[in-house]
């Protein structure tokens, strides 16, 4: 049952989570409602998830990727696609956002689906040349070029926006910028890595790529509600209970086992 006493300010969505009205803020008590966080915010979590927590980054990594494969394979089951091989197009971009990608890409392979893999710009970090390892020893195609949106089309079912998360920041520079028009032009549907890439982390951008899924990782961020797709997903379930109190995320219950949780 609803503990919420609001003025009709919150949109119930399922069991306990509750979606901000976007026209005004809610009178209701903040109890049940997912937390949408800011650029900041995510940032001390991140922090605080290695630092205090002693996670390490591909742990969080491999959990990450590995419920953007999940839910995109809720979203488009492997047997439902429209084009076969089940090619789906991973665009990686040179921070973690992207290594999430790579790990997603790894898994994908693992349920059946055909990645191709463009990570133009490339960490050099160890974590990032395994993941790139890890993914050429599956055969797993890496592209040397952005294809034209009508290739995309033309080749793949659907792509996967792992190119910036949370820390992304003013304009875009190339090569992203370009990549970035392509993924505007395309029909195909974009699944998005935490934010869609190339929306300011806060208040997300009326004019840039509109995916039709997009996966929270830890919680959703603020961009978030200017979503308009058909699926959001929160993924990332490795939140200690006592880092969801202090920050109130007010995560939803995940179902069962279940390494994602479906918002709408
Ligand atoms: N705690 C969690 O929940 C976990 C989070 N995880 C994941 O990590 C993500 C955050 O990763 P992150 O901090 O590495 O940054 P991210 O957003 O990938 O981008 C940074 C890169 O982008 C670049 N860049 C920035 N602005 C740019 C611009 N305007 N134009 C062009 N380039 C620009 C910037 O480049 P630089 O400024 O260094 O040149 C830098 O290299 C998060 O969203 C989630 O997906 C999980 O893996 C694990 C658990
Ligand atoms: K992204």
């Amino acid at each position: 049952g609803s503990v919420l006493t609001h003025t009709g300010a919150c949109t119930r969505i399922s069991n306990n989570i509750y979606r901000k009205d976007l026209t005004h803020r809610p009178a209701c008590t903040m109890a049940n409602t997912i937390k949408y966080l800011g650029q900041e915010e995510a940032q001390h979590i991140d922090e605080e998830l290695f630092n205090e927590y002693s996670f390490s980054v591909d742990q969080l990594m491999e959990l990450a990727g590995l419920s953007c494969a999940t839910a995109v394979s809720k979203g488009y089951p492997v047997q439902s696609l429209p084009k076969t091989p089940p090619r789906v197009l991973v665009i990686c971009g040179p921070g973690n956002n992207g290594g999430d990608g790579l790990v997603c890409a790894r898994h994908l392979k693992l349920f059946g689906y055909e990645p191709s893999v463009l990570y133009p710009k490339r960490s050099n970090k160890p974590l990032f040349q395994n993941l790139t390892t890890q993914c050429e020893k599956m055969d797993i195609s890496f592209l040397t070029e952005m294809p034209e949106a009508d290739v995309i089309d033309e080749a793949y079912n659907l792509v996967i926006d792992a190119i910036f998360g949370f820390s992304f920041k003013g304009a875009v520079r190339e090569p992203f910028g370009e990549i970035l028009s392509q993924l505007k032009k395309i029909t195909v549907p974009i699944a998005s890595v935490d934010i869609p890439s190339g929306w300011d982390v806060e208040n997300g951008s009326p004019h840039g790529i509109q995916p039709d899924m997009l996966i929270s990782l830890t919680a959703p961020k603020k961009a978030a509600h200017h979503f308009k797709g058909r699926y959001h997903f929160l993924g990332g379930r490795f939140v200690p209970p006592a880092l969801e109190k202090k920050y109130e995320l007010n995560l939803p219950q995940y179902p069962g086992t279940d390494c994602v949780h479906q918002l709408n």
